[in-house]
């Protein structure tokens, strides 16, 4: 097996007229692996990503796709497959013949019933476009990305729009064309879907990493949280808590048990109900957030 990555960038720079939209953003994707850029609104992942397309060319750096340049799409192009936020595919056309179309953009081969099954649209086949609810709109998008069974597929917030069901059916079919050593890079702003998937995840803010990692490796330096809400006049709390904009507290520890089983006796000695208890370690979630403040 290549060991060479699938994506290389090295230094890249994006910037619109005096706007420095990326900053010297460096990073690596393996074969086989998830990697999600996430990151803030104008933080730079659509410009970035753009670039890694072979849509937009950069101001300065290296990008590397399958060891080529992007922009030499004839090497690149039939090797990738991309879901965009909008596909834009034409009203009047059926989903069959929007599907078959995709064959001759991408210059890949498939049967387009395989296509409709795999993004659960066989019985739209014959539907037009115009006609398709929102979520099926969305599938019929992602029908573009896998149509040929590409080894790199983008995914640009692939499930926004799609209720729970049909989330789930996209993120199966993304494991099983994983498990053949499909390479996929992910922007996503649900944050759980990240966490659970992403093998990697690029956290940008202003052009730049925050920070990249494991999700483990990105929460790691975090505190712990624990968070409730008590009834008022509450008696003084046994441990440093913050009060939280609906009112609850909240406890950042690096002890959890030890500062957990403290509240706990508090409250059992004054009799009181500690109110939508939680507690746990700092998800992805607490990550972005403290990017707020950076
Ligand atoms: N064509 C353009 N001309 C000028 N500025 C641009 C252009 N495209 C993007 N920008 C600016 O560059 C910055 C990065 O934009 P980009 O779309 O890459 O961010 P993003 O991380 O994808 O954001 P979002 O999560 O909001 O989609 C933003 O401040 C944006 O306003």
């Amino acid at each position: 097996m290549s060991t060479t990555p699938v994506i290389e960038v090295e230094q890249l720079n994006v910037t619109y007229g005096d706007f420095h939209a990326v900053r010297d953003l460096s990073f690596q994707v393996r074969r086989g692996e998830l990697y999600a850029l996430l990151g803030t609104n104008g933080a730079g992942k659509t410009s970035t990503l753009e670039t890694v397309e072979g849509h937009r060319t950069q101001t300065s750096g290296t990008v590397r796709v399958f060891g080529q340049s992007p922009r030499n799409r004839r090497a690149v192009r039939p090797r990738t497959g991309i879901m965009l936020q909008e596909s834009g595919f034409t009203p009047d056309l059926t989903v069959t013949e929007s599907v078959r179309l995709i064959g001759t953009l991408t210059r890949r081969t498939d049967r387009v019933e395989r296509v409709l099954d795999i993004v659960g649209l066989t019985g739209k086949a014959g539907t037009k476009v115009s006609q398709l609810s929102g979520g099926e709109k969305r599938r019929l998008d992602f029908a573009t990305a896998v149509y040929g069974g590409p080894e790199l597929l983008f995914l640009d917030e692939p499930t926004t729009g799609l209720d729970i069901q049909s989330r789930d059916a996209l993120w199966s079919t993304v494991d099983r064309l994983r498990e053949n050593g499909t390479t996929v890079v992910l922007t996503t702003h649900y944050l759980e879907e990240a966490q659970q998937y992403a093998d990697r995840i690029g956290l940008m803010h202003r052009g730049t990493f925050h920070r990249e990692g494991t999700v483990a490796e990105l929460t790691r330096a975090l505190p712990a949280v624990i968070r409730f809400g008590l009834p008022a006049p509450a008696p003084a709390l046994p441990l440093p808590a913050m009060r939280e904009r609906d009112g609850r507290y909240l406890v950042e520890t690096f002890g959890l048990q030890k500062d957990l089983y403290t509240l706990l006796r508090w409250a059992e000695d004054h009799g009181l109900e500690l109110r939508e208890l939680a507690a746990g370690p700092t998800g992805l979630d607490d990550v972005f957030r403290a990017l707020g403040d950076a």
